[in-house]
């Protein structure tokens, strides 16, 4: 399997490549060339499967003959051999057509740990073949940081950077990367939003010196080996619910449209998705383009969702680059034109084809706290306030064909998230055992501003500190 970069000048690379790449030197996203499909027997043919064998089998086309069948399906074994659930993702009921699934099982407890406890072994794996080292440079809202220093702390042949914006994800989040004291791990807090952290990271990347030197590598889901990693969960739940003979509708909470665009990815291989949701805080770029084609910046605002304080969604550029018949140019023209006056030209006839299958919905911080209540005391289900903004969509938009299930991805366990949900309910979700002494850990992390050269200074003394 080749990939192919959405601004169209990166030379192709295979699945090891783009694993390693990250972010393609054009500044672009690679997808691969084409999408592997299955017809609807070999789908009801991976009805009931084990997840980590049903991940081997669907992640395995994406690799191609970088990684032989055995090898990948030993790492998702051991990917999810430590998650907390015996069904690694299971399915919650929570009334008659709408379903939890629960992502958030794995060490760091936010959906993260899916794709990074397999990307961590993937990293392992091709270091060790090509005797190389790598510096991952990575930005968080909250989630993606813990999972990957979880992932990939203690390796000896990967140097760990982590940007995470200063005093904007909740208390338990940023403990649970600054309290890892693995001497290759090493944690700045940006003075800035998340954006300024993502812009950084991908100014990294466009550094072509610097990127050379440090051997840059990503853990975002701008490298596709984080979004593959993430295509099977959606894969097992729409079998569970009836797939391929029964269509589902899936409900994501989003910020950087990676988690939204691995569902859509399922669609592209054949599973019959009608519909997918997109829940947003307050800062809902996506759910305003669906509504009006306005995908307009705007500063980023804090809210009780802060994992999705997100305004420039990533992977919006491979949906774009898909919807515009893949033209390379066409997609760095307005990718352009969206960095330099903050407004993305999307042209009508792409934007009503995205409108056709995805439906954006905004719920604020009372809305959020509210539906926590709710499934609280409708369903006795306690969810944190990411999920809660994904059911409440899933509600609001739910295709009309009542037989048709809506599954919402349960991004976080609420216990990331006390303050909000004792805000909603009057009570504080604890810590599971291994983490109960979180508070009580030593930290330890640097401030930068949001400044190239400093952060460039700071990766740079980090790799090089023996
Ligand atoms: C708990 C939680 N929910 C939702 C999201 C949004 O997911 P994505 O950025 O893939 O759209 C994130 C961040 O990734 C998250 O950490
Ligand atoms: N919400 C994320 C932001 C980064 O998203 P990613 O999917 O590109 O890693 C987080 O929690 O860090």
């Amino acid at each position: 399997m080749q990939y192919l970069s959405t601004r169209g000048e990166a030379a192709p690379r295979d699945f090891e490549g783009v694993l390693l790449a990250g972010l393609a030197e054009d500044g672009g996203l690679f997808l691969p060339e084409s999408w592997p499909s299955l017809s609807a027997a070999e789908w009801r043919g991976l009805r009931g499967l084990p997840y980590a064998e049903l991940a081997a089998r669907l992640i395995h086309p994406f690799a191609g003959e970088s990684l032989s069948f055995e090898t990948l399906r030993r790492m998702t074994g051991e990917a999810y051999a430590g998650f907390g659930h015996p069904a690694i993702a299971p399915l919650v009921q929570l009334d008659a057509r709408c379903f939890a699934l629960e992502l958030f099982h794995g060490p760091t407890l936010a959906f993260k740990d899916m794709a990074m406890q397999l990307l961590g072994r993937l990293f392992d794996h091709a270091l060790a073949q090509r005797g190389e080292r790598i510096t991952i440079v990575g930005a968080t809202s909250g989630d993606t940081g813990s999972a990957a220093i979880e992932a990939c702390r203690d390796r000896s042949a990967i140097d760990l950077v982590m940007l995470h914006p200063e005093g904007r994800t909740s208390e338990v989040q940023r403990r649970q990367m600054t309290t890892v004291l693995s001497p290759n791990v090493a944690n700045l807090a940006i003075q800035g939003s998340f954006d300024d952290c993502q812009d950084l990271v991908k100014a990294m990347f466009n550094d072509a010196p610097f990127r050379l030197e440090m051997r840059l590598a990503a853990v975002n889901s701008i490298n596709w080996a984080r979004v593959a990693a993430q295509i099977p969960y959606y894969a097992h739940a729409a079998l569970a619910l009836g797939a391929p003979d029964r269509p589902v509708a899936f409900s994501v909470p989003t910020g950087n449209f990676g988690n939204v665009l691995a569902a859509w990815a399922v669609r592209q291989m054949g599973l019959p998705v009608e519909r997918l949701i997109i829940g947003a805080n307050r800062n809902n770029i996506l759910a305003r383009f669906l509504a009006s084609n306005d995908m307009s910046m705007r500063p980023v605002e804090p809210s009780l969702s802060p994992s999705m304080d997100i305004q420039v969604s990533s992977n919006f550029e491979r949906l774009l680059f898909e919807l515009l018949g893949r033209d390379g140019a066409a997609t760095a023209a307005v990718m352009g034109r969206f960095r330099a006056e903050g407004r993305m030209p999307v042209p009508d006839a792409a934007w009503r084809e995205a409108t056709g299958l995805f439906h954006g919905f905004t719920l604020d911080d009372a809305g959020t706290l509210g539906e926590i209540r709710h499934l609280w005391q409708a369903a006795g289900y306690l969810a944190d306030p990411h999920t809660a903004i994904g059911t409440a969509a899933a509600r609001a938009l739910a295709p009309e064909d009542r037989s048709i299930p809506v599954v919402v991805a349960a991004t976080a366990h609420p216990a990331k998230f006390p303050d909000a949900v004792e805000a909603a309910i009057g009570l504080r979700p604890p810590l599971p055992p291994r983490l109960a002494d979180l508070y009580e850990r030593e930290e330890r992390y640097s401030i930068a501003t949001p400044d190239l050269g400093t952060v460039e200074a700071l990766v740079r003394s980090h790799a090089r500190r023996n």
